[in-house]
């Protein structure tokens, strides 16, 4: 079973079609790109699955639930985590104090528990340091753990925002550009991070990115968008050859 449908949606502003009419869905062990020009629907899809934008029309599930009548942070209690074009971290606090705010919604005591550090409280700040220790040691932040995010170098950063996004336990991780302005070693680290995910963590994962080889290296499937419609759904080797494709994003290059 899938674990994300999004069937024939459409979602316009003001007159401009932002996405025309997709569908698609997400298997449980994948890692499904998005890729199109610039303006062709990609973010709109994000925000559509994380409950920022509310479609005109169309079906979204999730883990067999109607994703549409859900606000944004109901979903992310659901399992469906997201990083953003920029980062964004509490850029003053160390790595683990980001990490450990991406846990928060897992914390189920109360306020009297809290303030006397007692009982669940305890030990559900516990266990959620020493998942946060395990994330820290996975993406190899051992070193930089206690400093302030705003010291460290972007490809760090966003790696630390990777951290987050896995601290809150996803079933489905949303990862918007995640090499972005990265030079080559911050994109062949942050590449090799991705496919552990989905391999070593069995997270699946949607990716949306302009980096042609990262998306053809990792995908086990690729959405190609162009003016908000799909021109093209399938495996990187097919979407590589795929006429329309070539003729709508690639032109004609590949
Ligand atoms: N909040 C909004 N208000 C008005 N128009 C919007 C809004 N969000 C997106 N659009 C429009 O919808 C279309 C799709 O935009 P979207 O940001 O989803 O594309 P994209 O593929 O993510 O582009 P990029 O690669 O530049 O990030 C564009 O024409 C955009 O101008």
């Amino acid at each position: 079973m899938a674990l994300l449908t999004f069937e024939d949606v459409h979602l316009s502003f003001a007159g401009v079609v932002a996405v025309d009419g997709v569908s698609f869905e997400v298997g449980q062990a994948e890692l499904l790109a998005i890729i199109g020009p610039n303006g062709a629907g990609k973010t709109s899809i994000f925000n559509v699955l994380s409950g920022v934008y509310r479609p005109d029309r169309g079906r979204v599930t999730f883990l067999g639930e109607d994703l549409l009548a859900r606000r944004p942070y109901e979903i992310a209690a659901m399992g469906l985590a997201r990083t953003f074009q920029n980062v964004e971290l509490f850029h003053n606090l160390t790595v683990l104090d980001n990490l450990m705010l991406g846990r928060h919604h897992h914390f189920r005591y109360g306020a009297p528990a809290a303030l006397l550090w007692y009982g669940r409280a305890r030990r559900e700040e516990l266990a959620a340091r020493a998942r946060v220790e395990e994330i820290i040691d996975f993406l190899e932040l051992e070193a930089w753990r206690r400093h302030p995010v705003r010291l460290l170098p972007y490809g760090i950063q966003k790696r630390v925002e990777l951290g987050r996004a896995l601290a809150m336990e996803p079933r489905l991780l949303l990862l918007d550009e995640p090499v972005a302005g990265m030079n080559v070693e911050e994109t062949e680290d942050m590449a090799r991070f991705v496919m552990d995910v989905r391999d070593e963590l069995s997270v699946p994962v949607v990716l949306v990115d302009h980096d042609m080889g990262l998306v053809m290296d990792l995908a086990d499937r690729v959405l190609v968008l162009d003016f908000g419609r799909a021109v093209a759904l399938g495996s990187p080797a097919e979407v590589q050859r795929d006429p329309k494709v070539i003729e709508a994003y690639l032109g004609g290059t590949a």
